[in-house]
């Protein structure tokens, strides 16, 4: 698939969901900038335009990337920290954008929850109703 990225900061945990976006997907990278509003921004502008399918973004929390994509209309971002919580996002939220903390985040944790975030094909059916109500 084809994954949006952008990270306002690089460290062992953003170079290996880089590494594995690279192997197992399509990198697209929308910008390269150090401010997160303008990241998240511009995350989310590629999955909304169809630039790509999912975006993946990462901050220090993950909070202002996840509220920097979420003003962009149309995208869903969720922050995850655990597999859990990741995989639920798509599945009973059809989140389109992936938050994670790059400071917080081991990074086999980090491609873990990566990898069941983009894991998920379709959202639960069940949930329609209330997912056409965000
Ligand atoms: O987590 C973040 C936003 O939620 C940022 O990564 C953190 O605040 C650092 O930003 P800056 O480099 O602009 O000081």
């Amino acid at each position: 698939m084809r994954i949006a990225f952008a990270a306002d900061d690089e460290n062992e945990t953003t170079r290996a969901v880089v590494a594995y976006l690279t192997a197992e997907h399509e990198l697209i990278r929308p910008a390269r900038s150090e401010s997160w509003p303008q990241l998240g921004a511009a995350v989310g502008r590629a999955v909304v335009d169809g630039d790509a399918d999912f975006g993946v973004v990462m901050c220090w929390t993950g909070t202002g990337t996840a509220i920097a994509a979420n003003k962009v209309p149309g995208v869903r971002a969720a922050l995850a920290w655990d597999a859990w919580i990741a995989e639920g996002a798509r599945k009973w939220n059809d989140a389109n954008v992936l938050a994670m903390s790059l400071k917080r985040l081991a990074p086999d944790v980090a491609v873990e929850v990566a990898k069941a975030f983009l894991g998920v094909s379709e959202p639960d059916p069940d949930e329609a109703a209330n997912i056409a109500q965000l």
